[in-house]
């Protein structure tokens, strides 16, 4: 293990001059700090736009045959204005000049969306007066957007001198050299790449609140901050719906075991959240709730559904040949249910018209939209009376329970209730976790 420690700092973090002044006191208050990634500039307020949002605007723009100007001027005049406050990057008119006529003349979305974090690192390597490194040369994607294991080795080659390092995030390139990103919120992902790569102590990934919330700040008011959680359960955690920490970005670390501390750029003295192999759970069984709406809930009937054993397969079979992918599923004798996010099934009666004429069900249907509540926690199928509490918070604020998954995952239990009462729900399993 190198002494080495890996930064990741947040669109929030990236935002203006005043707050990468801070990124840079952060930094230099730790001389181990010596790898920086980052964010493109996010939302300086709530009402403000992104940069990478604003950057697929004007590829959208671009492919319906309409002038990126309106969306490229607000792009220009932020990164300018950046540039000016901090003296950085003397020759940035001319690079956005570039990069303007390349998405004019039809560069690909990735390529657009990645030059957000482009130029983020090239003003971040200005203000830490560090190396740059640029993603598309050392970041290997497979085509489907998966880290390929020779990126290793091109990072801790990248970075193998003194000094300090800046790279970009969200973005690599594919073998055939075609700039490639991640899924949204993917410079998490970039980060613990770097922390793998050069074997760091640790990896602090730095955003806008002071570690992982027992809940989404967004819904529930002042939830208590996590002090300690396992890569499982951030994971179990993110995936369900916490969005301040990417569902991938813990696959790089999780294998070397590099601890992730979650931090605040705006509260630096905070303690944050630490992400570990593994925690004490006899004095916390459940970490967190987080959720997602808008999932659909399949449901197929089929009396005697043990005599038809090729039945399942060739449901899912049915679903996959339409770009639908079911979250989660649960059986009952003579039933299956399927939980699918609702981006997936555009077309109800077309999926519906092809199970009942494929598979001759006695009922296909689906069900009013779901919100789905994830209850997480290392301990939770420990402690008698875990899952009584939570359903009792629910009966309680008079909540429906439609669909349940407990045991499937050894460290959540999985809540379906009525979208229109998510949070309602998500308050309610709160408040009995605390
Ligand atoms: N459980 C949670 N804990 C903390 N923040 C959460 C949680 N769930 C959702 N969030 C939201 O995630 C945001 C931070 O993630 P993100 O916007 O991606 O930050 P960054 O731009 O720094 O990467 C927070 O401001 C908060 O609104
Ligand atoms: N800028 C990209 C990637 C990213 O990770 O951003 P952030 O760290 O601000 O969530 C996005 O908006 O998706």
């Amino acid at each position: 293990m190198q002494n080495m420690i890996v930064c990741k700092f947040g669109g929030t973090s990236m935002a203006d001059a005043a707050q990468m002044r801070k990124v840079k006191s952060i930094i230099d208050l730790d001389r181990d700090r010596r790898v920086v990634v980052v964010s493109a500039p996010g939302k300086r307020s709530k009402d403000d736009e992104k940069i990478t949002d604003l950057l697929y605007s004007c590829h959208k723009a671009a492919s319906d045959g309409k002038a990126i100007a309106p969306y490229f001027s607000v792009i220009r005049e932020r990164i300018l204005a950046i540039c000016k406050e901090l003296s950085v990057v003397s020759d940035m008119a001319s690079r956005l000049d570039e990069i303007e006529e390349k998405i004019s003349s039809g560069a690909s979305a990735d390529y657009a969306a990645s030059r957000g974090e482009y130029l983020s690192g090239l003003m971040m390597a200005g203000v830490l007066d560090a190396t740059f490194v640029d993603p598309e040369e050392v970041v290997r994607l497979t085509a489907d957007g998966r880290v390929d294991d020779a990126t290793y080795p091109m990072v801790a080659e990248a970075m193998k001198g003194p000094g300090r390092y800046v790279i970009p995030g969200f973005f690599g390139s594919t073998s055939d050299g075609k700039v490639k990103t991640f899924s949204r919120g993917g410079s998490d992902i970039s980060g613990a790449i770097a922390a793998r790569a050069v074997d760091a102590k640790r990896y602090e990934n730095w955003t806008d609140v002071s570690g992982i919330l027992m809940a989404d700040p967004r819904i529930v008011d002042t939830p208590p901050t996590i002090t300690e959680i396992t890569y499982r359960e951030v994971r179990e955690l993110a995936s369900i719906g916490a969005s301040v920490f990417h569902e991938e970005a813990i696959a790089p670390v999780r294998s070397v075991g590099v601890p992730i501390n979650v931090r605040n750029t705006n509260d630096p003295q905070a303690p944050g959240t630490m992400i570990l192999p593994s925690r004490d759970t006899a004095k916390r069984a459940v970490v967190g709730v987080s959720g997602k709406k808008s999932y659909r809930n399949l449901y197929v009937e089929k009396l005697m559904l043990d005599r038809y054993p090729g039945f399942r397969q060739e449901l899912l079979t049915l679903l996959q040949e339409r770009g639908i992918v079911p979250e989660f599923e649960s059986k009952g004798f003579d039933s299956l249910s399927f939980l699918i996010p609702e981006a997936y099934v555009e077309n109800d009666n077309a999926v519906l018209e092809a199970i009942r004429a494929n598979l001759d069900p006695d009922e296909v249907a689906f069900r009013p939209s779901l919100a789905l509540l994830g209850v997480v926690g290392e301990g939770i199928l420990e402690k008698a009376g875990i899952a009584a509490s939570y359903f009792l918070a629910l009966q309680k604020a008079n909540i429906n329970v439609r669909f349940i998954n407990y045991g499937g995952s050894e460290i959540s239990l999985l809540i379906g209730v009525d979208a229109d009462r998510y949070r309602e729900a998500l308050r309610a399993l709160v408040e009995a976790a605390v």
